[in-house]
C-alpha cells in the first residue's frame, strides 16, 4: 500500500508535484499515467526517499521509506535512472544488493531466472542492451520479495516478447496480493495491464479511476443517431441522466446516457425510423489525450477525481 497525502515537491519556482493525494492498493496493478513532465518520476523518487517532499507525506506499507529497517523487503523499485556499476556482472550487482539485506545467493539465482537473465548473468552490465538493463533493474526490484513493487516506465527498451513478459509478471504479482505501481506515458500499454489508473498532469491528480470509467467520462457512451423525426426521438428518449444534442434542423442527434440498444428499441416502439445508430467508441488513448490536454486539465480534475 502506498499513500500520498498532500504530497508536494518544488524545485525553486517549479512545482513538480502539487499537493497530490492518492492511495495505491494491494492486489491490483495501478497505472501511473501522465504526459512528459507531469511529475511521475518525482513522485516515485519521493516514495522511495530519493527526494524529500517540500510538503505533505508519502508512506509505503504505513511508514515513510526511511523508517523501514529493511526497505528492500517492503518495496522494490525500478526507476529510470537506476545506476548500475558498468564493470560489474549482473550476478555481482545483485549479490552486492543482496548482502545489504542478508539475502542469500539462492534468491539471486531465482530472480535471475525470473527475469530471463541466466545467459548473461556473468557478463558486464555495462555491455547490456537497454532491454537487458531493464530486466536487471526488475530483478533488483524483486530481490527482497517485496510486498510493494514500483516500476518507472518498465517497458522502455523491451522487445515485444519482453513487453509481454512484463505484463504477465505484473498481473501475476498483483494476483499474489502485492501492490504494483507502474508509471507510463503510454495509455495503450496501461490499458492491457492496469486495473486502476492514477492520471497526473502538471503535478496534479487529474483522475483516480478505472480504465472503464475513464473511457466513459471521455464520452465513450455517446451514440450517434440519425432519424427523419429528430424532435419525436428527443421526446421519446428524454429522461434522467440522458443528454441529447444536435444542430437545429439536422437529422443527426448525439445521445449520451443510453446504450444503442435502448435507443433502437425506444424508436421502434414509437414507430420512429432510424437511418443510423452508432455507438461512438473512444479509445483509451483519446480519453487520455482529452484528459491531459492543457485547456481542460483542471476542469477534468474536478469532474474525474473520485469518480471511481
Ligand atoms: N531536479 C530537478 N530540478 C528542477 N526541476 C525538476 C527536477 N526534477 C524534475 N523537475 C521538473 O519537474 C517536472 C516533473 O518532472 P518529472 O520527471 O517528475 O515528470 P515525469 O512525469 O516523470 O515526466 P517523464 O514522463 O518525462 O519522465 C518537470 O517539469 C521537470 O522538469
Amino acid at each position: 500500500m502506498i499513500e500520498a497525502r498532500q504530497l508536494t515537491k518544488r524545485y525553486g519556482d517549479k512545482t513538480a508535484v502539487d499537493g497530490v493525494d492518492f492511495t495505491v492498493r494491494p492486489g491490483a496493478v495501478t497505472g501511473f499515467l501522465g504526459p512528459n513532465g507531469a511529475g511521475k518520476s518525482t513522485t516515485m523518487r519521493m516514495i522511495i526517499g530519493l527526494d524529500a517532499p517540500t510538503a505533505g507525506t508519502v508512506t509505503v506499507n504505513g511508514r515513510r521509506y526511511a523508517e523501514h529497517s529493511a526497505p528492500l523487503h517492503e518495496v522494490g523499485a525500478l526507476l529510470e535512472a537506476r545506476s548500475i556499476h558498468p564493470g560489474r556482472s549482473a550476478f555481482d550487482h545483485l549479490m552486492v544488493l543482496a548482502h545489504t539485506h542478508g539475502i542469500g545467493r539462492a534468491r539471486v539465482t531465482e530472480v535471475i531466472e525470473m527475469t530471463g537473465l541466466q545467459a548473461v548473468a556473468r557478463k558486464r552490465a555495462g555491455a547490456f542492451s537497454l532491454g537487458m538493463g531493464q530486466r536487471l533493474g526488475i530483478a533488483a526490484a524483486l530481490l527482497g520479495d517485496p510486498q510493494t513493487i514500483m516500476l518507472d516506465e518498465p517497458v522502455n527498451g523491451l522487445d515485444p516478447e519482453g513487453v509481454l513478459w512484463i505484463r504477465t509478471l505484473l498481473t501475476g504479482l498483483a494476483a499474489e496480493g502485492r501492490t504494483v505501481f507502474v508509471s507510463s506515458h503510454l495509455m495503450s500499454e496501461m490499458a492491457l495491464v492496469a486495473d486502476h489508473l492514477i492520471v497526473v498532469g502538471r503535478g496534479r491528480v487529474l483522475a483516480d479511476t478505472t480504465v472503464q470509467e475513464l473511457v466513459l467520462q471521455a464520452g465513450g457512451d455517446t451514440v450517434d443517431v440519425t432519424t427523419d423525426d429528430p424532435a419525436g426521438l428527443r421526446r421519446v428518449l428524454t429522461g434522467p441522466g440522458v443528454e441529447i444534442s444536435g444542430r437545429p434542423g439536422s437529422e443527426q442527434l448525439s445521445v449520451t446516457g443510453l446504450p444503442a440498444r435502448a435507443i433502437g428499441l425506444a424508436a421502434a416502439r414509437h414507430g420512429i425510423a432510424l437511418f443510423e445508430l452508432t455507438a461512438r467508441t473512444v479509445s483509451l488513448e483519446e480519453a487520455f489525450m482529452e484528459l491531459t490536454k492543457d485547456s481542460v486539465e483542471y476542469h477534468a480534475a474536478n469532474t474525474l477525481v473520485g469518480a471511481a
